[in-house]
């Protein structure tokens, strides 16, 4: 059998980490939601071989045990007692380690895709726990909607559906080691940006409320050793966008934007100082099919 499907990419409207377990894992308070630039998987099996095997257009992906996609794939057979060859091909569009959660969404699409493959009938809360095995960020991406993700990301609280607004991202050139960023959190003095301001914005639909109130704690530490993220986000605003912030751990940096030609102005603008920058909009709040 054969699925073809979009995994989409996630935006941190909203990241707080208020405190650091004993374990060294950080206590999450995000607001989270997905966005039109996603991932094209198709997910087939076979019985052609046992394997998982992994094929993707871009060379900057392990094909191997260290792909999310393969991990998803590899706990959910194993879980399910379930033994087939399986071929996963990935059309890469999400900018890899860039703060989008691109491997978190393939491994959620997998999970998401093999539970109706295999008519297994599990919850997206059942797949998420799973999920929540192969990285902090699956179980949000198993949902791919709107919401609150707090834990160690995997107590996930749907929100309402995010009014109009437009995105216009800007992935600089320079890499981010997610690992060293959450380790300097426990040691380094983040600010703690208004979630609860956030949300008020979110369930009043009031696109003001929310311009005015996204933040993300890891930005001070992403920008100390990335002054571009700085400069972009004052780039964003100057070009017209009405707020612009870091998404997750970096380096990309978003600006938000009532309308579509504000967007196109800021896109346009922000192309001739950043070559990888994309232009979208919130997915629409179903679960993502192709
Ligand atoms: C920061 C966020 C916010 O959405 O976005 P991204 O930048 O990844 O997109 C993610 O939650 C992030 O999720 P994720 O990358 O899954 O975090 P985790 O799995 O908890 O940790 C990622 C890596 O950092 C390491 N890690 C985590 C916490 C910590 N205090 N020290 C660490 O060294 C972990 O061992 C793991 O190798
Ligand atoms: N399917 C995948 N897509 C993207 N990155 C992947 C995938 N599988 C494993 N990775 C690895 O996971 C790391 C995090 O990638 P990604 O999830 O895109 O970043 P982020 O968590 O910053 O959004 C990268 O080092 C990448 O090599």
């Amino acid at each position: 059998m054969k699925r073809i499907v979009r995994a989409p990419a996630k935006l941190n409207l909203g990241l707080d980490a208020p405190f650091v377990h004993p374990d060294g894992s950080i206590e999450w308070r995000m607001v989270m939601t997905s966005i039109g630039l996603s991932d094209h998987l198709q997910i087939e099996t076979t019985n052609r071989h046992s394997k998982i095997r992994i094929f993707s257009d871009s060379s900057f992906l392990p094909n191997d045990k260290r792909n999310l996609a393969y991990q998803a794939a590899h706990l959910f057979l194993t879980k399910m007692n379930i033994q087939t060859g399986l071929e996963i091909s990935i059309k890469k569009n999400i900018p890899v380690a860039a703060g989008l959660g691109g491997g978190s969404t393939d491994a959620a699409a997998v999970l998401r895709t093999l539970n109706e493959i295999f008519e297994t009938g599990l919850s997206f809360d059942e797949l998420a726990q799973i999920g929540a095995q192969v990285d902090s960020d699956v179980p949000y991406c198993v949902f791919s909607r709107t919401a609150l993700v707090s834990g160690r990301g995997e107590i996930v609280t749907p929100l309402k559906k995010l009014p109009k607004m437009w995105f216009v991202l800007a992935k600089p050139n320079i890499s981010v080691s997610t690992p060293r960023i959450l380790k300097q959190v426990a040691t380094t003095p983040v600010s703690h940006p208004p979630i609860d301001e956030l949300l008020a914005g979110i369930e009043d639909s009031d696109y003001d409320r929310i311009a005015a109130n996204i933040g993300n704690s890891l930005e001070c530490i992403t920008s100390a050793s990335h002054p571009q993220i700085d400069t972009l986000k004052s780039r964003l605003i100057e070009y017209g966008a009405d707020g612009s912030q870091m998404s997750g751990s970096g380096p990309t940096v978003f600006g938000i934007c009532r309308t579509e030609s504000r967007a196109h102005r800021v896109y346009n603008s922000l192309s001739g100082f950043c070559h990888e920058t994309y232009i979208t909009q919130p997915e629409c709040d179903t679960h993502p099919a192709f």
